[in-house]
């Protein structure tokens, strides 16, 4: 099999038990699992909850405390003991973890988020394996990625993975949650996820899990997206990744070979960016950005809203509304005079368009 980039997400249900502890057994499974891929050339990116689950009884909370600081200071203490354990299991297979924690912030900064990339690959040319986990203890509610199955997929395309494989307490997809409907169908293979599997998942976990599968749904909708496909189940043993990357895994497999891959600075635009302003485009224009393919140039700009400066991202808008996002190349003052020079010159019917305000390499549509 040809060597490939997978990012493995285990779930805190997969990690620890209710009382609040690593579930060494548990732990010991997946360790042994990520040594086969590695053992088989495989790179790997671990993304790792737990730090919640597994530090709250050591402060005194009888279960997941439902307090922020409460979880922010579980996960303070959860996230050591945790990485203590990755480091000490892995290292019987001469595998050295590295520990990378990240904010939404961290995504929405250009520069952390180069940062972060350039990090996460210069680990991998070492042969590092790196663990990543959201930064519990700076990440407010608005800050979060929601749970870590975002988090995944986001990097997933990040790194342009070959496959996401998210570990998590139950063998798949059902059409409704299993744990509440007995009669519940599991699903085998998907190409797509639609409103309806979204609104059969619910958001009600674990005891200490959160976003439960529709979270996972979201995460794989986004990954499919970013043309990583997508496994999402369990299984027992050092194979079970191994057999789950060859097609026999016990699960939901989720891929749409259709999907072009996105590159990381367009991935950037599309999922990061904070938009800074808005323009609104006439019909020629929408057709040129939207089916065709082209840049988008000054004389199909009719409107500027917002005051930003050239390198920010912009916000396009045609006759029914959004259309996509781009990185423009004009700060917002020079835009709207080159639109109020172009009615100038309009009326003396010799008006060429300069640069294009937002190149095709830097555009994404909705
Ligand atoms: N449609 C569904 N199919 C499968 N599981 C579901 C569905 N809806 C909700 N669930 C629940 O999602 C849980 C997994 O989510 P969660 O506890 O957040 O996992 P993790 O800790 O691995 O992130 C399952 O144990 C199951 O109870
Ligand atoms: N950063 C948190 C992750 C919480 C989370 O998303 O949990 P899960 O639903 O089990 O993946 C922790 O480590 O506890």
């Amino acid at each position: 099999m040809r060597k490939k980039r997978i990012v493995v997400k285990i779930g805190s249900s997969s990690l620890t038990n209710d009382k609040g502890e690593i579930d060494q057994e548990k732990l010991n499974d997946h360790i042994h699992a990520v040594a086969a891929l590695r053992k088989a050339k495989h790179e790997v990116i671990l993304v790792s909850s737990g730090a919640v689950a597994a530090g709250f009884a050591r402060l005194g909370y009888p279960s997941r405390p439902v307090t922020i600081k409460g979880r922010q200071a579980a996960a303070a203490v959860g996230q050591g003991l945790l990485i203590e354990s990755y480091i000490e299991k892995f290292s019987e297979f001469n595998i050295i973890p590295a520990q990378i924690l990240l904010t939404r912030n961290d995504f929405s900064n250009r520069d952390r988020y180069r940062n972060a990339f350039a990090t996460i690959m210069e680990l991998l040319e070492r042969g590092i394996l790196p663990i990543i986990n959201e930064n519990d203890t700076v990440s407010v509610e608005e800050l979060t990625f929601g749970d870590n199955d975002m988090l995944s997929a986001l990097v997933s395309g990040f790194i342009h993975a070959d496959q996401l494989i998210i570990l998590t307490d139950i063998n798949g997809l059902y059409d409704s949650n299993p744990r509440v409907n007995p009669l519940a169908k599991k699903l085998d293979v998907l190409e797509d996820i639609t409103d309806e599997m979204l609104e059969g998942a619910d958001s009600a976990g674990s005891k200490v899990g959160t976003g439960g599968m529709k979270s996972k749904l979201l995460a794989a909708k986004t990954a499919l997206s970013l043309s990583v496909p997508v496994f999402i189940g369990h299984g027992n043993g050092p194979d079970k990744l191994l057999q789950i990357l060859k097609g026999n895994g016990d699960g939901t497999y989720i891929s749409n070979s259709e999907i072009g891959s996105i590159n990381t600075s367009r991935q950037w635009i599309a999922f990061h960016s904070e938009s800074a302003g808005k323009l609104f485009v006439d019909q020629g224009a929408e057709e040129a950005i939207l089916y065709n393919g082209k840049s988008l140039l000054p004389a199909g700009v009719f409107k500027v809203k917002g005051t930003f400066e050239k390198g920010d991202v912009v916000e396009v808008f045609g006759a029914n509304g959004l259309l996509g996002k781009g990185e423009v190349s004009y700060s917002s003052d020079d835009l709207k005079k080159a639109i109020e020079n172009r009615s100038e010159e309009l009326r003396s019917d010799s008006f060429v368009p300069s640069i294009e305000v937002i190149h095709r390499n830097r555009w994404v549509k909705v």
